[in-house]
């Protein structure tokens, strides 16, 4: 049996994309997701996404971290899905998808994806750090030695430690860079290592920055590893609402492999 698959990638965050609108990939073997993702035995990538038909929605957006268990939203394979929906002729320039958080508002705007995010309702302000859940949850804490923190060492004791343990949690390391500019490095839950960007994490940073008094501004630069992102939002009581992330999606290349990977 062979598989076709293509893959993408949204400010280095990359992943492995199945049309899978037949339903015939094996969405509940994780070993096999695993080894996709995995860079050395496999393709090599963050999450693997399938593509499924929806009645309500323009398409169904089906997340996998590259350990190979489903998982909460991600914003950056959010919007490589709409890239690939579009290229796939499933979409024009506008969507509507389901994700496991709700339906999401996506438009393409050149080389760019403009993703809706879900409503924040609520921001956990702790003394060191905030905890906010855009669809993911993430920590997120300030970091003036950005570029020389040991993210694995630091996030991954952060993501095991109290208050998070077993479920976990994703890890953003902040520094300011401008009144409405942060550099943003993730460790991701899931992946257990840095990845070059995160799109729910910048999502988290913009609002966290917010609601901390950083930044005045209701639109925010974030750049990441891979490059940069830009989250918009307004504030709802306690909470945010018309959260918009955007930044670029690219197919990368597409291949076809045998099933016994
Ligand atoms: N890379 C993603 C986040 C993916 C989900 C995360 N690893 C988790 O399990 O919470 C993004 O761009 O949002």
């Amino acid at each position: 049996m062979q598989l076709l698959f293509y893959k993408y990638q949204g400010t280095g965050n990359d992943f492995v994309l199945i049309d899978d609108r037949e339903e015939t990939f094996s969405k509940n073997d994780t070993k096999l997701i695993a080894r996709l993702c995995d860079r050395r035995f496999g393709i090599g990538a963050d999450g693997l996404i399938l593509l499924q038909n929806d009645n309500m929605t323009d398409f169904k957006m089906v997340y996998y971290n590259a350990d190979g268990n489903e998982s909460s939203m991600c914003g950056n394979g959010g919007r490589c899905l709409v890239a690939f929906a579009n290229f796939l002729g499933v979409i024009e320039h506008e969507a509507t998808f389901i994700a496991t958080d709700g339906v999401h508002f996506a438009k393409i705007e050149g080389e760019e994806v403009l993703l809706q995010m879900i409503d924040v309702p609520t921001i956990e302000e702790h003394r060191t750090y905030v905890f906010l859940d855009t669809g993911s949850p993430h920590h997120v804490q300030m970091e003036e030695a950005l570029q020389t923190l040991d993210i694995q060492a630091v996030g991954a004791a952060i993501r095991y430690g109290a208050p998070y343990h077993e479920d976990g949690s994703n890890v953003n390391f902040v520094k300011q860079l401008s009144d409405d500019a942060f550099a943003v490095r993730t460790y991701e839950r899931g992946v257990e290592a840095e990845t070059l960007s995160c799109g729910t994490g910048v999502t988290a940073v913009a609002l966290a920055m917010h609601h901390l008094g950083k930044t005045t501004k209701n639109e925010v630069n974030l750049e990441t590893q891979g490059g940069r992102l830009r989250v918009s939002f307004e504030k709802n009581g306690l909470g945010y609402k018309n959260i918009f992330l955007k930044g670029p999606a690219k197919q990368v290349f597409k291949g076809t492999l045998s099933w016994e990977l």
